[in-house]
């Protein structure tokens, strides 16, 4: 039985055929792909999750990508540019906060890392530009950032990735305190881009998209974790 990991999804108006602007649940296939390529039996879950009964079906738990976090979770009043999801965040929060104590392993992808970080009582940037003077993490719309990230040694994405890698990412947020999590990855302009939970079985959350340049690897880790 291939491990089961269920992977967010969210509401969108999409345009398919003769249909227009049709309020629409949806993930994009990459993580799916990439969950499967891994072995694992992915299993997209409803947007909108009322409860956490959802858990005890799956092996673990994909945070994917999505619009910024609801800034009152984190004590903070919305900035000019945030654009939150109250809905989505519902879902999340109480997904991960119970695979958080039942040990689940979890992966989470940029919005999905900023989910891990604010659930465990951390906080965001929520305009990178204002903190770091530029806007190389998401240039322009629909342009992907690239950047070197180096990690920690003897962490867990270190273990995966080694010392350093190039990615890709697409944010105007970012981690400004990690919660209880540790900060295991940075780029060169200090940035966090992985967090993990050296205490748990496997949790970890990255801000880059691994999926997008088919980077199998911590898809494969997170299914042999629920394995
Ligand atoms: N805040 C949601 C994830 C993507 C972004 O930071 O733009």
């Amino acid at each position: 039985m291939r491990p089961i990991i269920g992977i967010t999804s969210y509401v969108v108006p999409a345009t398919w055929g003769v249909w227009h602007e049709v309020s629409t649940a949806l993930i994009p296939n990459d993580y799916v792909a990439a969950v499967e390529l891994a072995g694992g039996r992915a299993v997209i879950l409803p947007p909108d999750e009322r409860d956490a009964d959802v858990l005890r079906v799956l092996d673990g738990l994909l945070l994917a990508g999505g619009p910024d976090i609801e800034p009152g979770r984190y004590g903070a009043e919305p900035a000019p540019l945030t654009e939150s999801r109250p809905e989505r965040d519902a879902g999340e929060f109480l997904l991960v906060r119970k695979a958080l104590e039942l040990d689940l392993p979890v992966l989470g992808v940029c919005r999905g890392m900023q989910v891990l970080a604010v659930a465990t009582g951390g906080t965001l940037h929520q305009h990178l530009p204002d903190v770091l003077g530029h806007e190389q993490h998401r240039p322009a719309p629909g342009v992907y950032g690239e950047h070197e990230a180096r990690f920690e040694g003897g962490s867990l994405i270190a273990k995966l990735m080694g010392d350093d890698l190039g990615i890709h990412c697409y944010h105007h947020q970012g981690v400004a305190d990690p919660g209880t999590l540790r900060v295991t990855g940075r780029t060169e302009d200090g940035l966090a881009e992985a967090v993990e939970a050296p205490d748990r079985r496997f949790v970890l959350g990255v801000q880059w998209h691994p999926e997008v340049t088919r980077d199998q690897r911590l898809f494969g880790a997170l299914v042999e974790a629920a394995g």
